[in-house]
């Protein structure tokens, strides 16, 4: 027998999941669309039109496109319930849309738009008839562009658009179902060589040589990592190496990512990673340059409270979550770990039903197909319910706040 507050979430949840079910035709032509007109970070212009078009049809939305960042939106509803003067919870979740060069929506971000908008507006439908809440309570939507490439949370949060946020949900497509896995910080260096051109067969001697010192650069970095810890890694490309055979490159580009578990570690693969760069640049009289172009990505903050809840909601809605994470357990790296610092949330990991690696063309094509929409509401369905429970029961919410101070305590 549920006792009446229980009762009272039940029904919140029931409807929640009864209305993701009546919009389930229009959250897959919104995500179908985001997947067939890929668009990479910072130039999600059709993905931001067709996300503020879905959140603007209905009235009781306030929308604002192009919110802070050319590509982000935000979706503001409420706040209800709660008397007047009493301060507002507002739960926040985030979509991503941005795809990857040359493979689409190999990382699925479409689903995660798709995720975003399904669980707001089932804790909408949830919410909208309640007005015995503990306190007010305010859904925001935040659309944050560019997570592959150039941190678009992180330029939200540096704008003050998560300041007024107090819970953060967000699921990312995987290959099974995971409450919490770690993902590691990132830091990105670009390595430009200076060298001086030359005829490569007539007059080779008067040439100083960029591509000798990035390929030096490269193997440098190869050796590197045999000393590396087992939880590090550091990978990279060479973008520009020259023009043509016979002209001596005078300059030439490297791109590297450097990941660590703790920031402490990042600091200490920085300054092994930039002797490999400068010893290349001085065995070949180059000159080089050494940059770290866009911010670093933090590790996710875990937040048990959240990561309990969402499993036992998951669990009530048919979702096996593995003991051990097995061919995903990957280390990667997102800018929601910047958000987990600030403020308490999660992002789990879903299954969309195939056992294709993220950033595959076999990804790109489960993201895109019919079978992933099973999955991918009923995860927007657990963090809607999660943020429910939440909502409804105070003791939960300080449980949230204490594993969130606790974490970041941690850290230190
Ligand atoms: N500035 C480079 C950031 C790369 C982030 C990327 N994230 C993921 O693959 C997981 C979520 N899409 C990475 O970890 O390489």
């Amino acid at each position: 027998m549920l006792s009446g507050d229980m009762e009272k979430r039940q029904q919140m949840k029931d409807d929640l999941q009864r209305c993701i079910d009546a919009h389930k035709d229009e959250l897959h032509s919104l995500s179908r669309d985001i997947w067939s007109n890929p668009e990479l970070a910072g130039n999600e212009k059709h993905a931001h039109d067709r996300l503020v078009r879905f959140f603007s049809q209905d009235q009781t939305w306030t929308v604002q496109s192009h919110y802070k960042l050319p590509t982000a939106f935000k979706a503001s509803w409420g706040p209800v319930s709660g008397g007047v003067g009493d301060p507002v919870l507002n739960v926040g979740f985030l979509c991503e849309y941005d795809a990857l060069p040359g493979i689409g929506h190999a990382c699925g971000h479409n689903l995660i738009a798709e995720v975003g908008a399904a669980a707001a507006v089932g804790l909408k439908a949830a919410l909208e008839n309640q007005t015995e809440l503990p306190v007010p309570v305010k859904i925001t939507v935040l659309g944050t562009p560019a997570e592959e490439e150039l941190g678009g949370k992180i330029e939200l949060i540096n704008a003050g658009a998560f300041a007024d946020i107090d819970l953060v949900f967000m699921a990312h497509p995987a290959q099974q179902d995971a409450s919490f896995h770690p993902c590691i910080i990132i830091e990105e260096m670009l390595v430009k060589y200076y060298g001086k051109a030359s005829h490569a067969a007539a007059y080779p001697w008067e040439g100083v040589n960029a591509l000798d010192a990035a390929v030096l650069a490269y193997s440098n970095i190869s050796v590197l990592r045999q000393q590396l810890k087992p939880d590090w890694r550091i990978h990279g490309i060479i973008k520009h190496g020259g023009e043509k055979p016979n002209i001596i490159p005078a300059y030439t580009e490297l791109e590297f990512y450097l990941r660590t578990p703790l920031l402490k570690d990042l600091c200490d693969l920085k300054a092994k990673a930039e002797a490999c760069f400068r010893a290349a640049a001085g065995a070949t009289g180059c000159q080089v340059e050494i940059t770290s172009p866009t911010p670093t990505y933090y590790n996710i903050l875990p937040n048990a409270t959240l990561a309990s809840l969402y499993e036992s909601n998951g669990k009530a809605l048919g979702i096996h979550f593995p003991e051990q994470p097995t061919s995903f357990c990957g280390k990667r790296s997102t800018d929601f770990g910047n958000v987990s610092f600030i403020v308490p949330g999660i992002h789990p990991f879903f299954y969309i039903c195939t056992d294709a690696l993220n950033h595959t063309e076999e990804y790109t094509e489960a993201a895109g197909a019919e079978k992933a929409q099973l999955y991918t509401l009923r995860t927007a369905k657990a963090l809607s319910m999660t943020a429910v429970d939440v909502v409804c029961c105070p003791d939960l919410l300080k449980k949230v706040r204490d594993d969130f101070r606790l974490a970041k305590l941690k850290q230190k």
